[in-house]
């Protein structure tokens, strides 16, 4: 069973239309990286799987149910981007105070706060917890219940790296045992490892989506070699003309490599040709990274895209 379907989903917040035609899904057992500019349309797209708002048009089943029936809506964890807690009280009382809203074992409280690495903290008022520390607590409370269904926007916001990493490990834990996770993140090298499959949205469309094996592929991007020369620069210059492969950009770098952009269905034979040549004393091989894939998608638009006019 899917963890959720969007099928041609659209919305629009009074009259200005945010998602177009919007189709995504979610296997159990997978994690989706959902990526996009500010205001591109994610938090959005996650209040729709919520069922916190209804779609205009299409229509969105969420772990074989409604969104925002409650049989439905207990077996879904969400972290917010900003998180904030009652300050006057404990982590504990107010995991607990979640725990009771979603119906979940209290039992389970102090069980994940030493998940999330605040057992020694869970009984002081989270006035005292530092951004890591509330992050933490918010994904404790994203935990409560055992979700099928977990979605996480920018839940490394505040974390140290240590912490970082002890999450990821918590989420592929909870993808082992299939969970289905959602993580919208714009620090794309730290999710990068961590996704399954990576959805791409712009100006509330979805750009493209699938493995990042699949996005190289329908992107045409290059990749580079870094090739060290045995004897010259120029004299590995003349083999890579000499090769006739369509390579693009060539450029020599500081430590007096050089390196070439290449298509990746001409990646061996540009190899080849260097490897007999005798003039590379080493090779190392870039894959377009999500950044670089994402960048392509997005365009170039930076800060151009503003995130629109709330
Ligand atoms: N409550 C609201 N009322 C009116 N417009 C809204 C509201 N919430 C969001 N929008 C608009 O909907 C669009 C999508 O916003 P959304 O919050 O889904 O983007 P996002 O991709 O999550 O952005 P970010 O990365 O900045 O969190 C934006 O143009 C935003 O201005």
């Amino acid at each position: 069973m899917s963890c959720f379907r969007l099928d041609n989903v659209s919305y629009r917040y009074d009259k200005r239309p945010v998602l177009h035609g919007i189709d995504l899904s979610l296997e159990e057992g997978e994690i989706l990286g959902l990526f996009g500019h500010n205001g591109a349309g994610k938090t959005t797209s996650i209040k729709l799987i919520l069922g916190l708002m209804q779609p205009v048009q299409g229509q969105v089943t969420v772990l074989g149910g409604q969104a925002g029936d409650p049989q439905v809506t207990q077996h879904i964890g969400y972290l917010p981007e900003n998180v904030m807690f009652y300050p006057q009280l404990t982590g504990r009382e107010i995991l607990r105070h979640f725990a009771r809203l979603k119906g979940a074992s209290l039992r389970q409280v102090p069980e994940l706060l030493d998940q999330v690495g605040l057992s020694d903290a869970m009984d002081s008022r989270t006035r005292t917890y530092s951004k890591g520390m509330r992050q933490r607590l918010g994904l404790a409370q994203a935990l409560l219940g055992k979700p099928r269904l977990l979605m996480l926007d920018e839940p490394t916001v505040g974390l140290d790296p240590v912490a970082t990493a002890d999450l990821y490990r918590l989420l592929q834990g909870l993808r082992d045992e299939g969970t289905g996770i959602v993580l919208c993140s714009h620090v794309l090298p730290g999710v990068e490892p961590y996704i399954d499959r990576a959805a791409i949205l712009t100006d509330g469309a979805l750009k493209a989506s699938g493995n990042l094996a699949a996005l190289r592929q329908q992107a045409h991007m290059p990749v580079t070699l870094s090739l060290k020369p045995a004897n010259s620069v120029s004299a590995l210059e003349k083999v890579i003309d000499a090769a006739q492969t369509s390579t693009g950009l060539m450029t020599k770098t500081g430590q007096g490599e050089l390196r070439v952009d290449v298509q990746p269905r001409e990646k061996m034979a540009l190899l080849e040709s260097v490897m007999k040549s005798g003039e590379v004393a080493d090779v190392s091989i870039h894959q377009p990274s999500l950044e670089d894939i994402y960048v392509h998608f997005i365009g170039s638009g930076g800060l151009a895209h503003r995130g629109g006019g709330r």
